[in-house]
């Protein structure tokens, strides 16, 4: 087919097993990504994205909003999950449906049928950002597994153990690409290397990643 853009959306969904409780959705995303992309720009129009800076006064290089019931927020006080936007003192916008239905999808996919998604984490790597290791803890619930989907440029995910002195696989995260971690894998530490210079047909210079939680 001459159509440039057939190779993009007809990429091959497969699994590929990470560890017990992970699993790579490679292209999983790829038929959803028109409407999930325009509905994170609706949600980043309301909901400005910022760089929060840590309890450590570091601020991240990563920009990010939220939009759910719930919304991960860190400043000096340190990290959790807030109802409201402290941008704003309003609710988070709500969860797009697309968005829920995606993260439904995916970790259904990956064997977590029932996973009812409160939180979603908007994060976008200009190129230069980064993720150092770290574990998502802040959740009440460390029964249900994260659900973290890549658009646009390509990254590097770095995949550890439960320690963070453990060593990590480095693993490719493309456009549409989801990757799901839970049960015996949901406390291990992970990051995203510095995302390399590149143009995106949808995203242009920049990584968007979208991870859903249930996090209250
Ligand atoms: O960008 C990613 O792929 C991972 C993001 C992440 O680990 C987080 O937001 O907690
Ligand atoms: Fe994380």
């Amino acid at each position: 087919m001459s159509d440039l853009f057939s190779d993009v959306t007809e990429k091959p969904v497969w699994s590929e097993h990470l560890g017990p409780g992970s699993v790579l959705l490679h292209a999983f995303a790829l038929q959803a990504v028109d409407a999930v992309y325009s509905d994170v720009q609706q949600v980043i129009q309301q909901s400005k994205l910022r760089q929060m800076v840590t309890a450590g006064g570091y601020q991240m290089s990563v920009s990010t909003t939220n939009c759910g019931e719930l919304g991960w927020v860190s400043d000096l006080k340190g990290y959790r999950y807030e109802r409201l936007d402290p941008l704003t003192g309003l609710p988070w916008q709500p969860m797009p449906e697309s968005l829920e239905r995606l993260a439904k999808q995916a970790a259904e996919a990956a064997g977590y049928p029932g996973f009812e998604p409160d939180a979603c984490l908007i994060n976008r790597y200009d190129v230069g950002c980064k993720m150092s290791l770290h574990q998502d803890r802040n959740e009440k619930d460390y029964r249900w597994p994260v659900v973290s989907l890549s658009l646009g440029l390509p990254a590097i995910f770095m995949f550890g153990g439960d320690e963070r002195s453990d060593k990590y696989s480095n693993i490719l995260l493309e456009h549409g690409d989801i990757m799901v971690w839970g049960g015996p894998d949901r406390m291990r530490f992970h990051g995203v290397k510095q995302v390399k210079p590149g143009e995106h047909p949808v995203c242009g210079q920049t990584r968007i990643n979208l991870t859903w939680r249930k996090a209250g």
